[in-house]
């Protein structure tokens, strides 16, 4: 990295997204393109994994809608945009570890398909990116919903393999029937997430496609650090 790239990005203003399937690498790229650009960072998977907390709690049948989103409306859901510290919390608990875990995960997908549930988050996210002036934001619908007018837009992907394979490594999983299972479990959701009639995945128009199956972290990091010089230069 020279001097004068470090420079530019470091006096970044703007908004930067990161949508694309699980395991690809959003989350950790994310944080590290924060850090790097002293932007905040938001984690909109943690909020609609923190709305699934509050309706696995609250005991609702998940086909029951109006009910899914009442649990969600009445839940105090705080999540916070250091790049550094990750902070979720559900009615004052901390559910950082709880979001990750194999309940949740199972059930985020129909949870994250309710328009009202959507309506409500995407309003609380749009509300936390207004009091950043630099900002990266991950999710499945930043770049076509929540902020279609960012600076940058970069759909990460990556073979269903390799994705696999960095989730079962993240968890420390080396049986192979664990990992297929993992492989599975990646499938039925991009499958579900891509295919909902609200906001479903898929990359902007105007995105940068960013494959990193061949490319370690750090590249993709260098890799969008780049497209933001480049954005900011063209603005
Ligand atoms: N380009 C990469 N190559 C290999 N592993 C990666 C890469 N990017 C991220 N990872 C690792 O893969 C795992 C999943 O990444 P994560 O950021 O959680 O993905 P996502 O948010 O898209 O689900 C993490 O352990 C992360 O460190
Ligand atoms: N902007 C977003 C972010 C996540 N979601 C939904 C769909 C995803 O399967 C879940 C969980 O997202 P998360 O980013 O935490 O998932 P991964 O870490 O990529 O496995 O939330 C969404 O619908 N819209």
């Amino acid at each position: 990295m020279d001097e004068q790239g470090s420079a530019a990005v470091g006096g970044f203003r703007g908004q930067v997204t990161l949508d694309g399937p699980s395991g690809t690498g959003k989350s950790s790229v994310a944080r590290d393109v924060a850090a790097r650009l002293g932007a905040a960072y938001l984690d909109t998977g943690a909020m609609y994994r923190a709305a699934t907390v509050a309706v696995l709690d609250a005991g609702v049948d998940l086909t029951d809608t109006d009910a899914v989103t009442r649990a969600v409306a009445s839940a105090d859901i705080q999540v916070g945009t250091a790049a550094d510290a990750e902070l979720v919390r559900v009615d004052g608990v901390d559910v950082a570890a709880r979001i990750r875990g194999a309940e949740v995960t199972r059930t985020v997908s129909p949870v994250s398909a309710v328009p009202a549930v959507r309506r409500m988050l995407v309003d609380r996210q749009r509300a936390l990116v207004a009091e950043a002036d630099a900002v990266v934001v991950e999710g499945r619908d930043i770049g076509t919903v929540v902020l279609p007018a960012a600076t940058l837009k970069v759909y990460l992907t990556a073979a269903p393999e390799a994705r696999a394979q960095r989730r079962a490594d993240q968890l420390g999983v080396t049986d192979p029937t664990k990992i297929a299972e993992i492989a599975a479990d990646l499938r039925r959701r991009d499958e579900y997430d891509s295919s909902r009639a609200d906001s479903p995945l898929r990359p902007a128009v105007d995105a940068v496609v960013v494959d990193s199956t061949g490319l370690d972290r750090d590249a993709v990091v260098e890799r969008v650090l780049d497209l933001a010089r480049t954005a900011v230069g063209a603005a």
